[in-house]
């Protein structure tokens, strides 16, 4: 079968890293997952250098999905396990690659998932491609693409020496997200919006991601990179492109990313004096952080673009560890009408609050829709609500990582982000990263240092987040 693209679908899943903690926290489960929904037809061979049999992987692979779980289907678990097998090897070995070519043998078309560490990325690859084993495979890797500009572009430069970018399936959980989906499908489905989606109607856009929880067992990981690295650079501004990009020219698997783009080249490089960064307090108190740490937990930031659609419209976005609740949403803030009063005997000079429409993006999906209105039994008008739950209205859709590695071994490359798109996103943050103001501290259960709400001061504060 192939998919839109003409992309041969998978015939065998290979996964270097199988033995690390995102095969535990992520992989195991959704396999499982697509293995119950008839979605994964391949077997799986898992490479890692720890020296375990098939049986143990099976046996690691029913922990991870019993921890996620709680219970298994045995009738589809044992599908999977039978599906799975492992071998041992070094990635610096090139006798792992021959294992590897052997255990592929007789596959036409074999995808290659490297759940390990970016900088054995390139290690890995030279040693299928040295093996003949990346002519037209797929190659799948795992955020982060760098940590600026400059090493995004070396770490491309490494990979395209060996495999096309064509190969490339670059992993940013985001675009598994119904979410984003949401967004993009409620702004070109729905003629009310479109034509009120610009800077004539709109003030302003709020992105905020944010959760309630820590960096916890993770401080190793989190304290090189901070928020603006974790979850701007990539998953933020995917929420940005889907919220303010062209309508996508086309249907072909290319169409979003070529909206997508030309919006990030319309998007001014950012400016550290519209930035602020925030550490929680304790955060230097967590295993794997520097004492003396100045790692942002928290950011918040103005991005302005311009073109004619959006030209005057400020997007700020913010996100936070430890934040009073776990949310992330979209909010267009609509310009506010003129004075009135038509008889209806409002204060002098009263203006209705802004019209609002809020994408809610996690956990769960909604739209809500502010609105002010005026009820019979009310003395002033105030503003109302109107939501729409969408989990209210279907089944249990599948996660992020079931729909990227299903998009992996069918070919939809749409899923995944293309270099060009991960190079004008650095280079949109690259000045806050070069040039970052210094961190201020906050209390947990809070949103972010006092200078956050500045940055918004001039366009009615922060709103939101809306929390069901
Ligand atoms: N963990 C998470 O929640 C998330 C991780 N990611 C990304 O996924 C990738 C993997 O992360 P994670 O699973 O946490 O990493 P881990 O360090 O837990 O796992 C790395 C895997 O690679 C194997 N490995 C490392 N070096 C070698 C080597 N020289 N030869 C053979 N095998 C080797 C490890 O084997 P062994 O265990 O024996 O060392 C392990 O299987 C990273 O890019 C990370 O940024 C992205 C999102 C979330
Ligand atoms: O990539 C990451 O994303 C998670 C948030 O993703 P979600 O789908 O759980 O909302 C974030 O907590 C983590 O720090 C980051 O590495």
């Amino acid at each position: 079968m192939t998919t839109d693209e003409s992309r041969a679908e998978a015939d065998a899943l290979v996964v270097f890293g199988i033995t690390g903690d995102l095969a535990k926290v992520m992989t195991f489960y959704s396999l499982y997952k697509l293995e119950g929904r008839g979605l994964l037809t391949c077997p799986v061979i898992g490479v890692a250098v720890d020296d375990w049999t098939t049986e143990q992987l099976i046996q690691r692979a029913r922990s991870s999905i019993l921890a996620k779980l709680g219970q298994l289907d045995e009738e589809v678990f044992a599908r999977f396990a039978g599906r799975l097998s492992y071998l041992s090897g070094d990635f610096a070995d090139e006798r792992t690659y021959q294992r590897v070519a052997d255990a592929v043998r007789g596959f036409d078309n074999p995808v290659y998932y490297l759940e390990i560490p970016p900088f054995l990325f390139a290690t890995v690859i030279k040693g299928l491609s040295e093996a003949g084993l990346t002519k037209t495979s797929r190659v799948v890797v795992e955020k982060p693409f760098g940590h600026d500009l400059a090493s995004a572009r070396a770490l491309a430069a490494e990979l395209h020496h060996y495999i096309d970018e064509s190969q490339l399936c670059r992993i940013d959980h985001y675009l598994g997200k119904m979410g984003i989906e949401e967004v993009l499908y409620l702004r070109f489905a729905n003629s009310i919006f479109e034509p009120l989606w610009n800077r004539t109607y709109v003030k302003s856009v709020e992105i905020t991601m944010a959760e309630a929880f820590g960096v916890e067992t993770r401080g190793h990981f989190y304290d090189p990179v901070g928020a603006l690295r974790d979850v701007v650079v990539n998953h933020l501004m995917q929420v940005v492109a889907a919220t303010a990009m062209e309508p996508p020219p086309g249907s072909g698997g290319d169409a979003i990313r070529l909206a997508q783009i030309s919006l990030l080249r319309a998007i001014r490089t950012a400016e550290p004096e519209n930035y602020v960064r925030g550490q929680h307090e304790g955060y230097t108190a967590i295993a794997g952080v520097a004492p003396d740490s100045t790692t942002e937990t928290f950011a918040a930031l103005r991005l302005d673009i311009e073109n004619w659609r959006w030209s005057g419209v400020p997007f700020f976005i913010r996100t936070g560890k430890l934040m009073p609740v776990s949310q992330t949403e979209v909010r267009v803030i609509f310009r506010e009408p003129p004075e009135f009063d038509f008889g209806f005997g409002l204060d002098r000079g009263h203006r209705p609050g802004n019209v609002e429409l809020v994408v809610k993006l996690d956990p769960g999906t909604g739209i809500r829709i502010v609105l002010d209105a005026r009820r019979a039994t009310g003395l002033r008008p105030e503003p109302i609500t109107l939501d729409m739950e969408f989990a209210d209205e279907g089944g249990e859709g599948p996660t992020p990582y079931e729909v990227l590695l299903h998009a992996a071994m069918i070919g939809r490359m749409a899923r995944f982000s293309k270099q060009d798109v991960v190079e004008e996103n650095w280079r949109i943050l690259q000045p806050l990263v070069e040039s970052p103001p210094p961190v201020q501290p906050y209390q947990p259960a809070t949103w972010g240092p006092a200078a956050a709400a500045q940055l918004t001061a001039d366009y009615g504060g922060w709103h939101g987040p809306w929390v069901v």
